[in-house]
C-alpha cells in the first residue's frame, strides 16, 4: 500500500489502498461495493478507487470468443498491480481467468448475488410469450446455445456492450428481447427490468456468474489481511467447483460452457454443459460430492463431459482440439 506524506508512517489513517477496477457502471459499483465494505470493517482504512480502460471494453464489434485471449477484462489491472501503482482488483469472477500471472492471485470471493441469467423485453413477460422468429439479443455462446436448443426458431442477434448500453439497444427497438445477467441488473438497481429469471433448467449460468472476486499481489500480507473479512466460504466453494470445470475444458464464459453448483448440506452439487452454440448438441451432465472436494468434482464433471464428445464441440469453438 502507499503511504501518504507522513511525520509517522506507522498511523493507520495514512494509509491508502489502491483499486483497480474497469470504468463500466457495473465494475464501478462492484469496486464501490468492496471499498465501502474495507471502509466499513476498517474505519481507519482510505480506500480509493483507479478506473481504467480494459481491451475487452474497447472491442465491442466481435464476439468475445474470437476477439482471443483469455483475460480481457483483466490484463491492464493486473499490469498496474505489478507495478505497484494499484494494491487491488475487484471482478466479476465470470470474466477471471483460471491462470493468475505471477506474482498475483485471487485473495477472496464476496457473497454471491443472483447467479441466474435474466430475460429483459419491453414487449414480452416470459421466455414463453416469446413469438414465433422473435429477435433475441446475447452474444454469449452459452445464452445462444441454450436458448436456441428449446426455441430453435428464435433469431438470436448479437449484442455486446456494458449494461447499460445493451439496454439501451432495446429500448431502441433493435431486439424483442435481450438476455443479461440478473445480478448486474441487480447491483446497478435495475431489477425491475427483469421480466422472468431462467432457471438454470433453462439457461445453465456461466462459472461465477453473480460473484465477484478481489485479486491481488500474494506477497502483499498487509492487503490479505485487511480482504479477509469479506471472504465468503460457501461462495467460494461453489465457485471453485465451477471453475475447475472451466480449467478443464479451457473456457470461461465467452464459450458455449455452463456450469453451475449449489451446496446442499456439507454436500456439491455440480451441473455442467458444453453445447454447439447452435444448439443443436447439448452435452449436460452433473455430480456430487463433499464441499471439501470442490474442485475435484469440477475435474471429475469436465471428465465426463469430455467423454460424452464435449472435445470435439469445443474443438470446433476454439479452433484447436483439448488434451
Ligand atoms: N461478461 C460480462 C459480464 N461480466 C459479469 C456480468 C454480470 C455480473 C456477474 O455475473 O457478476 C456481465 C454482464 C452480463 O453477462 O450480463
Amino acid at each position: 500500500m502507499s503511504q501518504l506524506p507522513s511525520t509517522d508512517e506507522s498511523t493507520p489513517e495514512n494509509k491508502t489502498l489502491r483499486i483497480a477496477t474497469r470504468e463500466s457502471a457495473l465494475a464501478l459499483w462492484q469496486a464501490e461495493y468492496v471499498k465501502a465494505e474495507l471502509e466499513r470493517i476498517h474505519p481507519d482504512l482510505s480506500v480509493e478507487l483507479c478506473p481504467m480502460t480494459s481491451r475487452g471494453d474497447k472491442i465491442l464489434d466481435v464476439p468475445l470468443a474470437k476477439v482471443g485471449g483469455k483475460g480481457l477484462f483483466v490484463k491492464e489491472l493486473e499490469t498496474s498491480m505489478l507495478a505497484g501503482e494499484t494494491d487491488i482488483a475487484v471482478h466479476s469472477m465470470k470474466d477471471v481467468p483460471m491462470e493468475f500471472p505471477e506474482g498475483l492471485g485471487l485473495a477472496v470471493i464476496c457473497p454471491r448475488e443472483d447467479p441466474r441469467d435474466a430475460l429483459v423485453s419491453n414487449t414480452y413477460d416470459s421466455f414463453d410469450a416469446l413469438p414465433q422468429g422473435a429477435i433475441v439479443g446475447t452474444s454469449s455462446l452459452r445464452r445462444q446455445c441454450q436458448l436456441s436448443s428449446i426455441r430453435p426458431d428464435l433469431e438470436i442477434r448479437f449484442l455486446r456492450g456494458n449494461v447499460n448500453t445493451r439496454l439501451a439497444k432495446l429500448d431502441a427497438g433493435e431486439y424483442d428481447a435481450i438476455i443479461l445477467a440478473a445480478a448486474g441488473l441487480i447491483r446497478l438497481e435495475m431489477a425491475e427490468r427483469i421480466k422472468q429469471f431462467l432457471e438454470p433448467e433453462l439457461s445453465l449460468p456461466a462459472g461465477g456468474q453473480g460473484a465477484v472476486g478481489i485479486e491481488c499481489r500474494t506477497d502483499d500480507e498487509q492487503v490479505l489481511a485487511l480482504l479477509k473479512p469479506l471472504h465468503d466460504d460457501a461462495t467460494a466453494i461453489r465457485v471453485t467447483a465451477e471453475r475447475a470445470m472451466n480449467r478443464r475444458l479451457e473456457g470461461g464464459c465467452q464459450v458455449p460452457i455452463g456450469c453451475y453448483a449449489e451446496l446442499e448440506g456439507e454436500e456439491v452439487w455440480l451441473r455442467g454443459l458444453v453445447g454447439r452454440p447452435d444448439g443443436t448438441v447439448i452435452l449436460s451432465d452433473e455430480v456430487r460430492g463433499p464441499k471439501a472436494e470442490a474442485s475435484e468434482l469440477g475435474i471429475q464433471l469436465a471428465e465426463r463431459l469430455l467423454s460424452a464428445g464435449a472435445g470435439d464441440i469445443l474443438q470446433e469453438v476454439y479452433g484447436h482440439s483439448i488434451k
